[in-house]
């Protein structure tokens, strides 16, 4: 399913002629590595992708509703904490406060935030803002991300946690786009790869993790069995596809990778869980 396509796109700044005739469609399920050299207009692309800028001639069809963008540079000079930064965006996507609260330090545990998450953000080192920048893309389930050099100041572990949770969300059902210059990255993460020179943009060789011919992404779910308690209201949680609930308790299905979060809500607010299955 087609999420975003950029057909005949063309960008000028003033004079300059950055893009010409740019097409390229990214469709749900994928994870695309943008790639070039600097200057070579892949940030462009990312902007024209997520609507931060409107193509000189050409047109962007977006069906995706929730977009989620990480741009190059994320600078905060805020006095907020990264939780009370992430807590007050999770709720301005309808999020509770309290879902927020979880799916914030569930994210910023995993990416390993080490400046604090109760530090004022100006107070963070490069690396860990920039894994504030990736928590705020994450809070609700995107179904277009858009990443632009995301590993850039990470260290180690977060470099490959943030492997794994672009490949989540890309099972969840989203589409991704990402610019890299490490060619290592883009091999293990990339389904496919294009590449921007001479301002238009070329399909890369197959990849070896590319998506099968024909394959629909799979929007992977995970089933949380609760025993029979309390009746928790699961509407405003938007990683919770379906709720069942009959005699023996309450099941769930939620999106896997996003499960973590509500198997700690439904724990903290009294439940008792009997079994959690992948599908
Ligand atoms: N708002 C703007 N006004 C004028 N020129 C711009 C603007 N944004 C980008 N450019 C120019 O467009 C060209 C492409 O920039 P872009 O940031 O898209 O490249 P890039 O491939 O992402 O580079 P890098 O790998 O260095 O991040 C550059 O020459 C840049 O100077």
């Amino acid at each position: 399913m087609e999420v975003v396509r950029l057909v005949e796109v063309s960008k000028r700044f003033g004079r300059r002629e950055i893009l010409r005739g740019v097409d390229l469609r990214v469709e749900a399920g994928e994870l695309l590595a943008l790639v070039g050299a600097n200057g070579s207009g892949k940030s462009t692309v990312l902007k024209l992708m997520v609507g931060l800028s409107r193509p000189t001639s050409g047109t962007v069809r977006r069906t995706a509703q929730v977009v989620s963008y990480v741009p190059d540079v994320f600078t905060s000079h805020d006095r907020l904490s990264a939780s009370a930064y992430l807590r007050h965006l999770g709720r301005i996507r309808g999020l509770s406060s309290g879902a927020a609260r979880e799916r914030s330090s569930v994210l910023l545990e995993r990416l390993a935030l080490t400046g604090g998450a109760d530090t004022p953000m100006r107070k963070l080192s490069k690396g860990n803002a920039q894994k504030v920048a990736l928590a705020q893309a994450l809070l609700t389930p995107p179904e277009l991300l858009v990443l632009d050099e995301p590993w850039a100041g990470l260290d180690a572990t977060a470099h490959e946690t943030l492997r794994e949770l672009l490949t989540e969300t890309a099972r969840a059902g989203a589409a991704v786009a990402f610019t890299e210059h490490s060619t290592e990255t883009v091999r293990s993460t990339a389904t496919r790869t294009c590449e921007l020179h001479e301002r238009a943009l070329h399909e890369s060789t197959s990849r070896e993790n590319a998506l099968p011919k024909n394959a629909t992404p799979e929007r992977a779910l995970t089933e949380i069995v609760l025993a029979p308690g309390p009746e928790l209201d699961w509407s405003g949680r938007p990683e919770v596809v379906e709720v069942r609930r009959n005699g023996n308790g309450t099941t769930l299905l939620v999106v896997t990778g996003q499960h973590d979060a509500v198997l700690l809500s439904a724990l903290s607010q009294g439940c008792s869980v009997r079994q959690v299955n992948a599908q």
